[in-house]
């Protein structure tokens, strides 16, 4: 669906702020400052570039939303397009179509790296064949298995192509590159997690009931909220309540905002204990599943099967299985209206993402008036989850809070493809390596893990050398190590004289969990650092270790841990693969050094 292209001017000190910033510049440098209008205007463009992709959001689903801004050589917008959904004409596409022969020479701003899922580079083609000269790229694509193919195809059509964050830095920039990681947000999420990107809705009164103590709830939050809610889930895949909701509001759970998408409501019940009639049970407009416990009320699965419910049993019927559950089968949202109870138990099991929370301007007091989320176990207000990324909004009367849960992962620092590895480590050959995966100790090539029972020497902060009893002993501690505070310097202590390096890696990570602010400040950006020096001291001191790890040259090292996906290569290759990825670095610099000294 392509939009209307006029040519439009697009303003190159967008803000206030940058403006200024342009003008102190100017005296000094022009360069500088034509840089920075560079900058300002890439920024605007690519933030356009990512609304438009939002205009599809609920219907592309299970795949990312695409949008694409083309401007001319002076960057005025010469065409304008977004994928609609899964199958249609690709962004890149519709906007060079809309564009014509004003797209010679231009730039074109993508939100996201094109996925070529298809194989027939139909969007790298629409680009090169549109005499397209610049390509800025908001993200790259986030699976590991499609990432830097379409920008390697660009590169090597000979066009410029800059990635934010990557080859474009700054302020203005780094607010795009934001924008673009909200829009595919559910994708990113989805894609680190493994489960489809939860957010949690509720509505409350200002003294935080979500209902009257009788139970009833309807309503809260004003009219104006409530079609907002409708927007919300057209954005979502599914709509998830917990069995007590459906007896005590009977709610219908469909999206009427008009014309948008309709997602598929799912009842969460361990009973069944469900009545015989209910407004879920009616799917003129949209199907309902119901989750239960293996072996619930037999009959009743019967009578709503009868209905054409569909009704899906669990062994444990608890959120992260259910949601594992349903993202296996390609869902890539889901938006929890669920009442206190199931809301608690759906953020203890880490699956709630993102949570907006409808504030009413009003009290209705009750002992016993449900909350919007019930036992957490948390007993001190240091363990409270804070939400990140917060923003307020007025809605009518209401105020909408809301924020993330979870960080939305970083694809960036980009971990090299198979056929991107040789750029690491030159002995790999782009499309023949073979590839060793590794993990647990005991298997083939498993002394590469950092379990393995090699003790390393490492100095600390003064230069004494200290004895650690395996990697993970070491990596573990250093997540504390600096931080002044006794807790803190008990828990390295304890982490060092851990019996195993599992016994190691459990008091790094509950501490990790528990207590993130013992964890020194700098560590983000040092654990990479403290691996690799680890590994270079194991990989040193061990013979047999270091002949093991020059005979793998030429192939691929990855970390098969189907769990983490920033150490390991995660289930399907989604990870990042950083242990795998600093093995054969080190790799390269040891043949490097035995080729020097030969
Ligand atoms: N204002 C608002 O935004 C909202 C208000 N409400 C209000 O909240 C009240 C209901 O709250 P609440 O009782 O907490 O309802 P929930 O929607 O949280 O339902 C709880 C039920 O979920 C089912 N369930 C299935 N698996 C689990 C699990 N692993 N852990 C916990 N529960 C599970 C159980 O159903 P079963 O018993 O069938 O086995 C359980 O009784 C109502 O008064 C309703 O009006 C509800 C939603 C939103
Ligand atoms: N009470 C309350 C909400 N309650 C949620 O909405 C459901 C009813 O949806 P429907 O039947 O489709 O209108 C209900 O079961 C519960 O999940 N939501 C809100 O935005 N504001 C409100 O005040």
């Amino acid at each position: 669906m392509a939009l209307s292209s006029p040519l439009m001017r697009v303003s190159c000190s967008p803000t206030p702020a940058s403006a200024a910033a342009a003008t102190t510049r100017s005296n000094n440098n022009n360069k500088n400052n034509n840089f920075l209008c560079t900058h300002a205007l890439d920024a605007v463009h690519i933030r356009r570039a990512a609304e438009l992709a939002d205009k599809s959001s609920g219907f592309t689903s299970p795949h990312p939303n695409f949008g694409c801004v083309i401007a001319t050589q002076s960057g005025k917008v010469a065409g304008e397009g977004f994928l609609y959904a899964q199958g249609t004409k690709p962004a890149e596409v519709l906007a060079a179509e809309a564009a014509g022969n004003f797209s010679r020479r231009g730039t074109a701003y993508l939100n996201m790296e094109p996925g070529d899922c298809h194989g027939d580079h139909a969007a790298v083609s629409a680009l090169v064949q549109a005499g397209i000269e610049r390509v800025v790229i908001g993200l790259r694509h986030p699976l590991q298995h499609l990432r830097g193919n379409s920008i390697r195809a660009l590169r090597s059509e000979g066009l410029q192509v800059h990635v934010l964050g990557e080859d474009l830095n700054g302020k203005l920039i780094e607010e795009a590159r934001k924008s673009c990681l909200l829009v595919n947000a559910p994708l990113i999420c989805r894609a680190a997690s493994r489960v489809p990107f939860s957010v949690l809705k509720y509505a409350m009164t200002l003294d935080g009931k979500i209902a009257a103590s009788s139970g009833h709830a309807s309503w809260i939050s004003s009219r104006t909220s409530r079609n907002r809610v409708f927007e919300l889930r057209g954005r979502s895949d599914a709509v998830i309540v917990g069995g007590n909701t459906v007896r005590r509001d009977n709610p219908r759970l469909t999206a009427r905002h008009g014309g948008g998408h309709m997602p598929m409501r799912i009842v969460m019940s361990q009973t069944l204990d469900l009545p015989d009639e209910a407004n879920l049970w009616d799917f003129s407009d949209v199907s309902t599943i119901v989750v239960t416990q293996r072996g619930a009320r037999k009959r009743f699965q019967k009578f709503l099967a009868s209905k054409g419910i569909e009704v899906v049993e669990f062994d444990i019927l608890n959120p992260r299985e259910v949601m594992e559950y349903f993202h296996d089968r390609g869902y890539l949202s889901v938006l929890w209206e669920c009442g206190g109870t199931l809301a608690a138990a759906a953020i203890s099991s880490g699956v709630i993402h993102k949570v907006f929370a409808f504030v009413a301007p009003k009290i209705i007091g009750g002992k016993n008036a449900p909350t919007p989320v019930g036992e957490l176990g948390m007993v001190e207000m240091s363990q409270a989850l804070d939400l990140i990324d917060v923003c307020y909004e007025q809605v009518g009367p209401d105020m909408l809070i809301s924020g993330f849960l979870q960080p939305i992962p970083d694809a960036t620092p980009v971990i090299p493809s198979v056929d991107e590895t040789y750029e690491i480590d030159p002995t790999v050959t782009p499309y023949e390596s073979r590839i060793i995966f590794f993990y647990k100790t005991w298997d083939p090539y498993g002394a590469f893990s950092n379990f393995s029972p090699h003790a390393i020497k490492m100095p600390d902060a003064s230069g004494d050398y200290a004895t650690w009893l395996s990697v993970e002993h070491y990596y573990q501690a250093q997540k504390f190590v600096g931080v002044d505070d006794p807790v803190a310097r008990d828990g390295v202590e304890n982490i060092k004289s851990a019996k195993s390096p599992e016994e190691a890696a459990r008091i790094g990570r509950s501490m990790q969990r528990q207590q993130p602010d013992l964890v020194r400040s700098d560590w983000e950006s040092v654990k990479i650092e403290v691996m690799y020096r680890a590994l270079k001291c194991k990989f040193s001191i061990y013979p047999h270790l270091n002949s093991m790890l020059l005979s793998t040259a030429g192939s691929v090292i990855v970390e098969a841990s189907p769990h983490d996906l920033f150490w390991g290569g995660g289930r399907d290759g989604e990870g990042l693969n950083y242990l795998g990825r600093l093995l054969m670095q080190l790799r390269s610099e040891f043949l490097g050094e035995s080729y020097t000294s030969s």
